[in-house]
């Protein structure tokens, strides 16, 4: 079940505020793109990177977005990370001025594979845990490792208990 930890700790993230995060990444990322010519291309790690690189993608008015899928877990339970669709790589070439987003590194064994594909791109994430944060190049907000990540996608809004419970 999702919602018994391995983690000690559980970090719940809103549309709101995985919108405000997604911004807040690609301000940071404006002008900081190679001096000649800047970001051309946005690579959307999927699934969890393609909500932050549509945003990114409209902050920075680039319209050339493109998908690498690699999937490492079934829910909490990592496996080898396996790239399941590559990029274009005729528009990819060596990643020079493409900015490959993803919702969060933990392990950062996804990027690992990633960097393999793209050595020359910018690696953004939203969110990262200290393992991982070798990995990437620009995030936001950092958790601790024993936190859990969970992204409005993965939620719904239900009933919760009054604190002090009910007669
Ligand atoms: O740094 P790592 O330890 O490799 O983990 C980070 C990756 O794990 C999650 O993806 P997941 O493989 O669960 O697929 P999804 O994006 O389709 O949910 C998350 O979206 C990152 O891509
Ligand atoms: O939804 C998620 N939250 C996380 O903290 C995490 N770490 C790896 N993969 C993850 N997926
Ligand atoms: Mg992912």
């Amino acid at each position: 079940m999702t919602n018994q930890l391995p983690h000690e700790k559980g970090f719940h993230v809103s549309w709101d505020q995985l919108h405000r995060d997604a911004r807040a990444l690609a301000w940071r990322l404006d002008g900081n793109g190679p001096a000649d010519g800047g970001w051309r291309a946005v690579v959307a790690i999927t699934r969890g990177g393609m909500a932050p690189a549509m945003i990114v993608a409209r902050e920075l008015d680039i319209r050339t977005v493109d998908t690498i899928s690699i999937k490492s877990y079934n829910h909490q339970t990592q496996s080898k990370p396996q790239v399941i669709k590559s990029p274009d790589m005729d528009l990819i070439g060596d990643g020079t001025g493409v900015l490959v987003v993803d919702d969060l590194v933990d392990t950062g064994r996804t990027l690992e594979v990633v960097r393999q594909h793209m050595p020359k791109a910018h690696i953004a994430t939203v969110y990262a845990k200290p393992q991982g944060r070798p990995q990437v190049d620009s995030f936001i907000t950092e958790v601790s490792q024993d936190t859990w990540i969970f992204f409005p996608w993965d939620m719904a809004l239900q009933y919760v208990e009054p604190y002090r419970g009910t007669d």
